[in-house]
């Protein structure tokens, strides 16, 4: 390969409505590197990685490939220059089969095994190479499963495949390992950083400083719409690296002891109907007021159907879930979960926590409309509204909102997930159930979500945590349950050991149950 440069970014200015959200911003990507791409929620990167995914259309600065200046018409004309991105929030259509998604997504290629014959030969062609494709990436993918059913690190594998067997060249990874356990990130940085080695360019954009400190080449930190620096990760200490990101060092967050109160949730043997890929398979956990109850688990394992069902989204299964003082909580409309005070953020937060289309005042509102707190929906106490939207907005420290009528949609990832938390915690909750809480968020926003948990419990409320993400469950559990095969396997009290939890997590489910019994 001649040019060093694979991707260059110069100069790159891009407003919305008005707002700023890069200004004259550089990047450069060589072959063969991890670049690792900081910066705290709203800072810019997914933009400035649009652009060079031929999303959006830069209104000014240059794009350069091999050092050679090129426009992008749109993500197919950046697929025909071997860039490949895999976003935040993925794009599958759904109920497709992993096979047909990957379909969708590849360039027509004339001769192609894959492009020649029926649909059905077509399909079962690519369906050998995407197993070939996982198989050397070390992903468990069925190519026939339907992506109605898989978990979030299941879609992101899925969206990894097609952007690989599309022939990208140029990876960029939005925030991959936010979504993965321990061992997942591990395996895959250490993937990606070998299909770097082997003369690809690789973008990483994360939040997570010990990725880039052990995966990174280089790393270039944005704020507010600005490169600000590249450099060697190896040159500076995590608390610099933070420093740098958020302009101050991440908040001390001590763990202090919870007093538990009567058990308010109780889960008995729920099993999903008809089995099957992360089928639920006798959950059973106690939850009880004024703890943190954390759920680990390798993503898949029934981790997104438990959460499902607890927050009352169509699962079905059989089974016990018992409120106290209300009775089976599979019973309860969605106005008397509001009435109840539960709160639920789901990992989803663009699939079922909020609507895109609505404002951000409408979808902070949204949770009362049948209380009549901002009048009927015909006739909307909007200044009510607003002065109270606008104020958790402000006490949440969602950013990026220009106007309370924007679109939600148009929120950056992380601070969408502010949003959902700030209407979710708007009520002072007695049971809080959440799925991959800290998802995207900076280091400073994800210390405040965890302080606001840890809050909710002091105030006598019953938390459920279900998190892929290890460091976040031992940051905040009072108890950990671990999750595999569709059950919880093993129960941890603090301080838990990380090497037994990782054990449980990966070891076969029914060796787990027994050891938990003979504990
Ligand atoms: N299509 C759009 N329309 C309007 N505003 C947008 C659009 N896309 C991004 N923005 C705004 O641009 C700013 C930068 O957003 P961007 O998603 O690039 O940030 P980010 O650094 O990737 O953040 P995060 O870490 O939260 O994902 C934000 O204020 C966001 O609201």
């Amino acid at each position: 390969m001649s040019a060093q440069n694979a991707l260059q970014l110069s100069g790159i200015s891009k407003s919305f409505d008005g707002f700023m959200a890069l200004s004259h911003a550089d990047f450069t990507a060589r072959w063969g590197e991890v670049h690792a791409l900081l910066g705290e929620n709203g800072a810019g990167k997914s933009s400035l990685m649009n652009i060079a995914a031929g999303l959006y259309a830069p209104e000014s600065g240059s794009l350069l490939i091999d050092d050679n200046p090129v426009r992008l018409s749109g993500p197919r004309d950046a697929s025909r220059y071997r860039i490949g991105m895999v976003h935040q929030h993925f794009k599958l259509v759904k109920p497709f089969t992993v096979a047909e998604n990957i379909l969708l997504g590849l360039p027509e290629q004339p001769g192609n095994s894959t492009f020649t014959g029926s649909h059905r030969q077509r399909l079962r062609a690519l369906e050998a190479q995407i197993r070939a494709k996982a198989a050397q990436l070390g992903f468990a993918i069925d190519p026939g499963q339907s992506t109605d059913s898989l978990s979030v690190a299941e879609q992101q594998r899925v969206e990894i495949l097609k952007v690989l067997l599309a022939g990208a060249r140029i990876l960029i990874l939005d925030e991959p390992t936010a979504v993965l356990t321990d061992q997942e990130a591990e395996r895959l940085l250490e993937t990606v950083r070998a299909f770097a080695r082997q003369g690809a360019a690789v973008v990483l954009v994360t939040h997570k400083m010990s990725d880039v400190k052990r995966f990174a080449d280089r790393v270039t930190v944005m704020r507010g719409g600005r490169t600000i620096q590249t450099l060697d990760p190896q040159s500076v200490s995590v608390p610099e690296l933070v420093r740098l990101t958020v302009g101050e060092s991440a908040p001390a967050s001590e763990y202090q002891p919870a007093t538990p109160g009567e058990v308010r949730l109780q889960v008995r043997d729920l099993r999903s109907r008809g089995g099957g890929h992360g089928a639920l398979n006798g959950v059973t956990l106690s939850l009880r007021a004024g703890e943190i109850y954390g759920i680990a688990g390798v993503g898949g394992n029934g981790q997104s159907e438990l959460a499902n069902v607890l927050m009352g989204l169509p699962e079905p299964c059989e089974g016990e879930l018992e409120l106290a003082g209300f009775g089976d909580l599979r019973r309860a409309s969605s106005e008397q979960r509001r009435e109840l005070r539960i709160a639920a953020i789901p990992a989803d937060r663009y699939g079922t926590a909020l609507a895109g289309e609505l404002s951000v005042a409408e979808n902070f509102g949204v949770g009362q409309i049948h209380s009549g707190r901002y009048g009927s929906f015909f006739n909307l106490r909007r200044k009510r509204l607003e002065r109270e939207a606008a104020e958790a907005v402000v006490g949440f420290d969602v950013q990026g909102v220009r106007s309370l009528k924007q679109k939600a949609a148009l929120l950056s990832g992380g601070n969408a997930q502010k949003l959902v938390i700030a209407r979710e915690f708007s009520r002072d909750p007695q049971l809080v159930l959440v799925h991959s809480p800290s998802r995207g968020l900076d280091v400073r926003a994800s210390a405040a979500v965890h302080a606001r948990l840890r809050a909710a419990r002091d105030a006598g409320a019953a938390v459920l945590v279900i998190s892929e993400d290890l460091d976040e469950v031992l940051a905040l559990a009072d108890r950990i349950g671990v999750m595999n095969s569709g059950r919880i396997v093993a129960e941890f009290e603090r301080p838990a050991d990380r090497q037994a939890i990782g054990k449980a997590m990966v070891g076969h489910a029914g060796a787990a149950m027994n050891e938990m019994n003979h504990e």
